[in-house]
């Protein structure tokens, strides 16, 4: 059937004593609105944390033992850096000097489901955040998995109130996992937002991001019918609805009878049409996924809306800005470094990022006539940065091509596809 986009959201153990509604105060949501006691947000600002309270330093110190636990410190892993000659742009209103240095970041792991017990919040936060008083409060992990371009980031965008990862109108934009994290005063879910599924791998980049999409699904014991082999056996285990998106393409009269197909050859547990991009039916998606949570506690303090560390999401939204640029092969031949992120007491944070090509045709693309495409795509790029860091940045961006990146193993692990990210 030539479907309307679909893609499936399963989430951990089913559980059937609900209390849907409970925790949402709007009804139809709106775009990227804040949440109780979730930081402000701008167009495309996120707060991994709320400023913290007074007395709450316990807390932080807490949440950074754990954090630590996740870490993977595997530098030796990483692959030579092949120094080029750097072609560059700063965006920046004035220039600064730059003095502390944060280059020692461990690695961030992606691929690995935090354990109940590992994650759990320490006493302290417990009794902070009076979780042991509320034997209702439900948690559970959820995969978002689809098609390349279907809308799954948005509407995980939607979810989370917050825009964590990047939208364009090209097809696979999304190359990591990206988690989550929607709380309310009853409920914590985290999201794995994933790239979208393909079938035709070209590269070992395309291998490795499936790779990833397969273990997310595997964390979230969910299946996703166009995964391969391996996990089909975790079927009938785990809730799945099937979200028929982009609904506002479709006449009305199709709508129901795109439902009633789905329903009859799919084995998912429900069907929801909405429209992610107006927020149209994401509430019911809440929901339904909110009916399905397990009891259990928290896995993150409410205020955390992701793990990924600021340089990722700098990095993303880099890309964001090439994707929105550039055409063609272009932003798929392109991978972007966060170098160097340098925080400074007293001047802007300096931020130095490189853009890695294929091919000297893709640099020269990429530089522009005088230099004239890299300035446009720096100074989006640092705009969208300042609104998402809530600060000024001083931003380099440099180009440098390294041949076939996209098919050497070892980089792309360096570059995080083997499911590990740098730390900040
Ligand atoms: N008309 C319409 N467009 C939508 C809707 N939801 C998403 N889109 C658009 O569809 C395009 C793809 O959206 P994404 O959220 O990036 O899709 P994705 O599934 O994450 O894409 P991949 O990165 O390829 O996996 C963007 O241009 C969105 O604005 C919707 O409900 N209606």
């Amino acid at each position: 059937m030539a479907g309307a986009p679909a893609m499936e959201l399963s989430s951990l153990r089913p559980l059937s004593n609900l209390s849907p509604h409970s925790c949402f105060a709007a009804a139809g949501s709106s775009l990227f609105a804040t949440r109780g006691s979730a930081p402000a947000v701008s167009r495309t600002g996120c707060r991994f944390r709320a400023p913290r309270a007074a007395g709450a330093g316990h807390r932080g110190l807490a949440l950074e033992r754990r954090r630590r636990q996740f870490w993977v410190d595997e530098r030796e892993s990483g692959a030579e850096e092949g120094r080029g000659e750097p072609s560059s742009y700063s965006a920046d209103d004035d220039d600064d000097d730059d003095d502390d240095d944060d280059d020692e970041a461990p690695l961030l792991s992606l691929s690995e489901k935090p354990d109940r017990s590992v994650a759990l919040l320490d006493d302290y936060e417990m009794e902070e955040l009076d979780y042991a008083s509320n034997p209702d409060h439900r948690s559970g992990y959820v995969a978002v998995l689809g098609k390349p371009n279907v809308g799954k980031s948005t509407i995980a965008n939607q979810m989370i109130g917050q825009k964590l990862s990047i939208v364009t109108d090209k097809p696979q934009t999304t190359r990591h996992r990206i988690l989550g994290i929607c709380s309310g005063p009853e409920y914590q879910m985290i999201l794995y937002d994933t790239p979208g599924v393909i079938e035709k791998k070209m590269h070992k980049l395309d291998s490795m991001m499936m790779s990833n999409v397969r273990s997310a699904a595997i964390n979230a014991d969910c299946i996703d019918e166009v995964l391969e082999e391996g996990i089909r056996d975790l079927k009938n285990k785990v809730p799945t609805l099937l979200v028929m998106n982009k609904k506002d393409l479709i006449k009305p009269g199709e709508i129901a009878k795109k439902l009633q197909w789905y329903e009859k050859f799919t084995d998912v547990d429900d069907v929801i049409p909405v429209s992610a991009k107006y927020g149209h039916g994401v509430e019911d998606v809440k929901d339904w996924i909110l009916s399905k949570l397990p009891l259990g506690p928290a896995y993150y303090p409410k205020d955390i809306v992701s793990e990924h560390p600021e340089r990722f999401f700098v990095a993303e939204i880099v890309r964001e800005k090439i994707f929105m640029q550039y055409r063609n092969e272009v932003p798929y031949a392109s991978q972007v470094n966060v170098v160097s992120y340098k925080t400074r007491p007293n001047a802007k944070d300096f931020i130095q990022v490189e853009i890695v090509v294929e091919k000297n045709s893709q640099k020269i693309i990429m530089i522009g006539k005088q230099g004239r495409a890299l300035k446009l795509l720096a100074t989006a790029a640092r705009l969208d940065i300042e609104d998402f860091l809530q600060k000024k940045v001083y931003l380099e961006i440099e180009v440098k091509v390294k041949e076939n990146w996209r098919q050497d193993e070892g980089l792309l692990k360096y570059y995080g596809y083997g499911g590990q990210i740098r730390a900040l």
